[in-house]
């Protein structure tokens, strides 16, 4: 693939015990672009995501993020350098208004500020910054007119929303989520994938997604990398990938 490489991932490798969970596996992800990951159950998905977002350290190969090699380094410290896996929002946030739930992503100013003696007047400029940012934010995802909102009172589909807005807020250019058109009814994940299609295009933001629903979401992708058993099996745009036989035989395979 050409373009502006965001991510490239080099003969990965993960082993839990005797299983070969990873094996040597390799991709580019260009920047301003949604890229799905499919393969069927066991194929090194979930794996693959968690090494490049540093939950697991792999045995062998490199991450290498925006030409900076960030194999093993922490999640926190992933996270930081603007590469963002999405999670499910704790249940304790529920009670957050949906603008509360991002101004908890951005980061504060740090303890230098209370040490400087200024810590008042710095962090009221840091929170009216912070709160129109959330909101610019907020708009980006459709979600600005539910700002004052209880988010336990939003929709699967909304809550999904929620999560890509706070990753933005804690500065992602790139975003790894799993299933997003998960649990919500096809005409939500066609917005949902709508939203993720326009932050690309418009935003410049990066997206690596895994969803078993592929019906629903190959219409929004720019990029397809298939896995089965630990490997690349085949990559490309969306309809050579999906028909691609030897793509088609590892799921009656599975
Ligand atoms: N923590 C772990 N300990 C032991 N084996 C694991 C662990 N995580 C994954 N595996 C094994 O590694 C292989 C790849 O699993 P992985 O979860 O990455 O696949 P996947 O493609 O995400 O599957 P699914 O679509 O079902 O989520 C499987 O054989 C799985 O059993």
């Amino acid at each position: 693939m050409a373009g502006d490489i965001i991510l490239r991932v080099e003969d990965l490798e993960k082993r839990f015990g005797g299983i070969v969970a990873l094996d040597k596996v390799g991709l580019e992800i260009e920047r301003g672009k949604v890229t799905l990951l499919i393969g069927p159950n066991g194929s090194g998905k979930t794996t693959l995501v968690n090494v490049i977002s540093g939950f697991y350290k792999p045995d062998g190969g490199r991450v290498l993020f925006k030409g900076r090699d960030i194999t093993g380094m922490s999640p926190h410290e992933i996270s930081k350098l603007g590469l963002v896996r999405t999670f499910q929002i704790p249940k304790p946030f529920a009670n957050l208004t949906v603008l509360e739930n991002v101004l908890t992503a951005a980061d504060s100013p740090g303890e230098n500020v209370y040490l400087a003696g200024l810590a008042r007047r710095l962090w009221l400029g840091f929170e009216k910054r912070a709160a129109a940012r959330a909101f610019e934010i907020l708009g980006w995802v459709g979600l600005d007119h539910m700002w004052d909102r209880r988010s336990g009172e939003l929709s699967g589909g909304q809550m999904k929303l929620l999560e890509i807005a706070r990753s933005i807020m804690k500065g992602a250019e790139m975003i790894i989520m799993d299933e997003p058109a998960a649990g919500v009814n096809p005409r939500l994940a066609g917005s949902i994938m709508e939203r993720i299609k326009y932050l690309a295009r418009e935003k410049g933001i990066t997206f690596l997604i895994i969803e078993h629903r592929i019906g629903l979401v190959k219409e929004y992708v720019d990029w397809v990398y298939a896995m089965s058993m630990g490997r690349v099996i085949a990559s490309g745009k969306p309809d050579e990938v999906l028909n691609n036989p030897v793509v088609l035989d590892s799921y009656l395979g599975g």
